[in-house]
Order: C-alpha cells, then structure tokens, then sequence
C-alpha cells in the first residue's frame, strides 16, 4: 500500500552561520548527529510511514549511513541551493503520489521534535490543508527600516514558526508550481510559498516546544548539547 505520510527531513543547508567546517547536521550532540534525531523522531512516530532525507551536496554518502538503521528511511536525496529548493527536490521524489498523501517537512537543525508536536500537526491535517507550528514570542518584535524602528507589531499577535510544517501534498504541489513560476520568488519555509501562492488556503497554526530549537549558531549547540543529555537515556 502506498505510504499515506511521508516526512521530510531537509538537510541540504551548509551550515555557515554555525561555521562548524561541515553541515551542522552531521555534529553530534548527546553522541548522535543531529540528523540522526531528527530522522529518529519520524521514524518512531506510528503516524509516519516514510522518511525522505535532503542532503546537501557532497554530504549523501554520511547521511545515508546516519538514515539507513531506520527502518522508515525510504531515500536519501541530494538537496538545492536554498530550502526551497531542497523542498521542491522532496516533492519531485513524491511525484506521482496522490494529492490527499501527507506530506510533513521537517528542519533537520532542530532535533528535538517530539511525539506530541508531530500529533498535533497530524490531527489538524485530519481538517486542514496547511499546519504550521508555533509557538509565542517571548522578546519585542519591531521592523527596522533604515536603522530605525518602522512599526512594532502587538506581541500577542506573533509567532515564531517552527517545524514540521504539514501539507496535503496536493495543496504544496500546487503552491509550488505557481512559486516557481514566480521570478521573484523568495521564501524562508513552506507555509510562506502557501500563504503567498494560495492565499485562500488558511493555514492552522499549532502549538509547538520551546525544546524544538533550530541549532543555527554555536551557542544553539552548546544548549542542544545539554538538553540531548536530558532528554537521551
Ligand atoms: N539549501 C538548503 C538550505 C537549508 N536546508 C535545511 O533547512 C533547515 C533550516 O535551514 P538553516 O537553519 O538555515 O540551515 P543552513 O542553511 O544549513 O544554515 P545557514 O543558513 O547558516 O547556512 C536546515 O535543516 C537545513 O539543512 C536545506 O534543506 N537546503
Ligand atoms: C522553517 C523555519 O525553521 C521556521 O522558523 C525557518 O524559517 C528556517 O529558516 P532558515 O533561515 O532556513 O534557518
């Protein structure tokens, strides 16, 4: 039977801001590549039937032998120049698969996704074509133009974004191709390419985990270090 919820594990990044020599994705932390968490998380989540790993070029080979002991790996492909398009390299390996499959992508930098996020954001695809998660801001957020603050949206109304970002892969499929016919296209996440490309599509918003961090610079790998050995046997 054709897997009915395919997650995505984009790993196609470089990893500049953590300046680490290599995609941060393959530095252990708790003694595991974070890719390893990452993937883990999907593969022994009952809800998922297969994972799909995005490498960054040149890096397939380490994140094969990190993806192959889980059992739901179903490949391992090479990734673009942007997330975007390491995401249109996932859906191009789903071609074929019918719209209503689930489709969950996943930032390999946070490794810490847990059970009960990836529950939520596969309940609120039982009636929802678009899931982001979320969670509060706990800092001021301002737009700064030149220098100088422009406006400063009312912090209850913000969210920072996490992932995974869930999708009926009909509705991305479809966003997608209107985003790459767009030359100005220009995203940081899926849910962008929806919002702006089928804005009638609303997109549900769950809660996520403030552990669910992006590691993206060196101090996040200091924390993800100390919360690996927290929360790993
Ligand atoms: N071309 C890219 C760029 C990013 N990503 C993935 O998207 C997630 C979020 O990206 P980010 O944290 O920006 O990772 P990097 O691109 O590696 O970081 P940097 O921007 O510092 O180079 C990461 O899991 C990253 O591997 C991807 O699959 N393909
Ligand atoms: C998708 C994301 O993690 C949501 O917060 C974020 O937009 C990724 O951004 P990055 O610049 O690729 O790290």
């Amino acid at each position: 039977m054709a897997a009915r919820t395919v997650a995505v594990v984009l790993a196609g990044g470089v990893g500049e801001r953590m300046g680490a020599g290599r995609p941060k994705q393959l530095i252990e932390v708790g003694g595991r590549p974070i890719l390893a968490h990452a993937v883990g998380a999907f593969d022994a989540h009952p809800g998922v039937d297969e994972v799909v790993v995005v490498m960054a070029a040149g890096h397939l080979r380490d994140a094969a032998a990190i993806a192959a002991p889980f059992g739901k790996t179903a490949a391992v492909i090479e990734g673009g120049d942007t997330r975007t398009a390491s995401t249109v390299a996932a859906l191009r390996v789903l071609d074929g698969r019918p719209d209503d499959v689930r489709v969950l992508f996943h930032d390999a930098a946070r490794p810490f996704v847990d059970r009960p996020v990836i529950d939520r954001v596969l309940a609120a695809l039982d009636e929802h074509e678009a899931v982001a998660v979320g969670v509060p801001s706990s800092d001021t957020v301002v737009v700064v133009d030149g220098g100088v603050v422009a406006s400063m949206p009312p912090r209850e109304t913000l969210t920072r974004f996490q992932t995974p970002q869930g999708f009926r892969l009909g509705t991305i499929r479809k966003a997608y191709e209107l985003a790459l016919a767009d030359p100005a296209l220009r995203a940081t996440d899926d849910c962008g390419i929806v919002h702006r490309y089928l804005p009638d599509v609303p997109i549900r918003v769950v809660e996520g985990s403030e552990r669910n961090l992006k590691v993206t610079q060196p101090l996040d790998a200091v924390l993800a270090e100390h919360l690996a050995t927290e929360v790993t046997p």
